[in-house]
């Protein structure tokens, strides 16, 4: 799994890989620029009038002079505006890339910039080097960018200039508010907080050929979640596997209102290979389930939980459940569990039974449940998975912190970023098909951890197909029936 390192421990990061492969940092910094030039390539844009580049004195400023020379190779009519001053110090790869620019290309300050004469802005004007408050000077330069915006897109080099690598932004800060933001090697960890979402707009994560091997060997406990790291964590099943082998799970959820959550999780678990599928419901509402799901079952009083693999617990379950029945049920119950919505509100109303949930298990709050559960409503998504961390070393449990790029705070103390998912899973019922998948895998016998990791991934990633296809009409149901796809897409049979 990818490492998401600190924005200083980049330079540690080039300088071991350049050492290793026997390349400059000139050669690297040329490396960035061509994977940024590549995707651009890949956009089939079409734009009328020039594309303004902006560039500052450090080796971000490097990186948009070289995709300045490598773009206007291409055909792009291209002008340059820089942030700095004659007397101004450059970075010496930064200055090379300087003097290596055609002459046709306009080179300007950028107080010169009319933001009527372009198409596109490239911001290259600040990136992981960024230190302190900003200078009045970088004030006025990032003022200067975002006049452009409403004119067109503005792709950021690595980082929105003005946001600082890991730290969450104070309001007060001004930032270039990118259409896209175009990082290098890994997510900076800034680019994954909610509250940042306006200023990144689109992340796009570019290869700059460092292994993740390399991001490894330096201290950290962020990860990225890519395709490539579910894929060997999935059981493999075989020509004599039975309906056992594939779990037998419980979810607890539902009331009279509210079946559809309970719907969505059964389907859900079924489509992500759950053998037996069992409701626990209220009576009256049985007719709706077997009409529903017909290949789930239904259970209308408290059940023994040892003849479960998992249980999830919550989807449109109300609060009307006594601590007594929760903290009986948490003691007796030794499976795994998934904890989402009302599981998770009975929960902020007795944090005493926390303590009691069975070690492993997975609670699912979004952004709301969170500050419920903690008891404090935070502003900063750091402070948000700091106390994640904690929690989860603390009681041995994983919690998925639902949203854009789900935080997966994991009971080992290492919190990975989900990079699966699109804006269009924001619509209700999507939190009740990502228990029943999670649910699911816990069942067929994953580990909590790969269980949590291929949930996320999955629910994330046929989101994004049900999205492709659905775009801000898409469903939870239309997500439920990507499923299948979802596994083929990663070739797990
Ligand atoms: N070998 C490398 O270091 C590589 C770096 N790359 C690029 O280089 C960037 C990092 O380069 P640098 O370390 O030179 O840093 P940056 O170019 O991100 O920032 C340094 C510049 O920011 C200015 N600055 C810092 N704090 C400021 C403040 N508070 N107010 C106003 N101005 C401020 C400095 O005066 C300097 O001009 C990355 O984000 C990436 O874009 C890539 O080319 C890959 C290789
Ligand atoms: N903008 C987004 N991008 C990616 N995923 C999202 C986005 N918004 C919501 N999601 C995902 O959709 C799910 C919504 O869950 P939740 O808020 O519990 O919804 P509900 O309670 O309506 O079922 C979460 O898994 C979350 O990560
Ligand atoms: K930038």
């Amino acid at each position: 799994m990818l490492k998401i390192l600190s924005g200083n421990q980049v330079k540690i990061l080039d300088l071991n890989h350049q050492q290793e492969l026997g390349i400059s940092s000139l050669e690297l910094m040329e490396k960035s620029a061509h994977s940024f030039v590549e995707w651009w390539a890949g956009q089939s844009f079409q734009f009328e009038k020039a594309v303004a580049i902006f560039v500052g004195s450090g080796n971000n400023g490097g990186d948009g002079l070289a995709i300045a020379r490598l773009l206007s190779k291409g055909g792009i009519n291209v002008n340059v505006f820089t942030c700095f001053d004659s007397e101004d110090k450059l970075s010496p790869d930064t200055s090379t890339n300087l003097n290596l620019l055609p002459a046709g290309i306009p080179v300007e300050s950028w107080t010169l910039f009319d933001s009527s004469r372009y198409s596109a802005v490239i911001d290259s004007f600040l990136g992981v080097g960024l230190r302190g408050e900003l200078r009045p000077k970088a004030i006025s330069i990032i003022e200067k960018i975002n006049s452009f915006l409403g004119k067109g897109p503005i792709y950021s080099v690595d980082l929105p200039s003005g946001l600082p690598s890991d730290e969450s932004l104070s309001n007060l800060t001004p930032v270039v508010s990118a259409s896209f933001t175009l990082t290098f090697s890994f997510p900076k960890l800034s680019l994954l907080f909610p509250e940042h979402a306006s200023v990144v707009g689109e992340l796009v994560l570019l290869d700059i050929g460092i292994p993740d091997e390399s991001h490894e060997r330096l201290e950290g406990e962020n990860y990225y979640l890519q395709k490539k790291d579910v894929i060997p964590l999935h059981r493999r099943f075989h020509r004599f596997s039975h309906k056992g082998d594939f779990g037998k799970v419980l979810i607890w959820a539902g009331q009279k209102g509210k079946m559809g959550a309970a719907i969505l999780a059964a389907k859900a678990a079924l489509r992500t290979g759950s053998g037996l599928v069992t409701l626990q419901i209220p009576e009256s509402e049985r007719q709706i389930i077997q009409i529903a799901v017909p290949e789930a079952m239904c259970v209308f009083d408290p059940v023994d939980s040892h003849d479960f693999d998992a249980i999830a617990l919550g989807p449109g379950l109300g609060q009307k459940i006594s601590v007594e029945v929760l903290s009986s049920f948490f003691t007796s119950t030794h499976c795994p569990l998934v904890i989402d919505a009302d599981g998770l509100n009975l929960l902020a109303s007795h944090p005493e039974l926390i303590a009691k949930i069975p070690k492993g298990s997975i609670l699912t709050p979004h952004l709301g449940e969170f500050s419920r559960l903690f008891g404090t409503t935070y502003s900063s998504h750091l402070d948000r998975i700091k106390v994640g961390r904690e929690f989860c070393l603390k009681y041995e449990l994983n919690l998925v912190i639902k949203g854009a790029n789900s935080a997966i705070c994991l009971a080992d103390g290492r919190v990975i970023f989900n990079s699966s998912g699109t804006k269009h899973m924001a619509t209700g019922g999507v939190g009740d098909v990502l228990s029943g998948i999670l649910v699911s895998f816990l069942g067929q016998g994953y580990s909590p951890i790969s269980a949590v990791l291929c949930g996320v991934y999955h629910h994330g990633l046929a989101g994004e197909i049900a999205g492709s296809d659905y775009g801000r009409s898409m469903i939870a149901t239309d997500l439920v029936e990507a499923i299948p796809e979802s596994f083929l897409a990663l070739d797990i049979d």
